[in-house]
């Protein structure tokens, strides 16, 4: 398995418990890593892996579209649709909220799971 990252994507959410949450989006900090099939390099070929700039734009539309009350309900969203519509065998997402509490810059979830029978972590670089 070879491993697609994408980091600090801005993107437009709805999410949070408050009211001012739910009247205007707020701007998340997403860095994601997930697996694509390392016999897609040997082809040469995009059709054999997952295009990132179609993860990227998706991710923008479905975030826009609807409202989440927990950014760890928004984080399993996120992971549901890189499995579900990606195939991804293995994703680890980071989301962040910004600025949203005095004297912290970043909150948010972090989640890292596989589909079932594949739990390796990725060798970091
Ligand atoms: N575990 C969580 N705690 C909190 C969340 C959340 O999504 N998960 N959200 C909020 C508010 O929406 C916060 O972002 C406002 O500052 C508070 N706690």
């Amino acid at each position: 398995m070879d491993f697609i990252f994408i980091e600090e994507l801005r993107v437009q959410a709805w999410v949070g418990i408050y009211s001012r949450e739910k009247a205007a989006p707020q701007t998340l900090e997403l860095n994601l890593t997930f697996g694509v099939p390392d016999s897609a390099a040997e082809q040469d070929d995009i059709a054999d892996t997952i295009d990132y700039a179609e993860v990227i734009e998706r991710i923008r539309k479905e975030l826009g579209e609807r409202h989440f009350n927990l950014i760890e309900t928004l984080g399993e969203f996120v992971v549901k649709l890189l499995f579900d519509e990606f195939g991804a065998p293995w994703v680890k997402i980071r989301i962040a909220k910004l600025g949203v509490m005095k004297g912290v810059r970043r909150v948010g979830v972090y989640i890292q799971r596989g589909r079932e029978g594949i739990s390796l972590p990725p060798a970091t670089s």
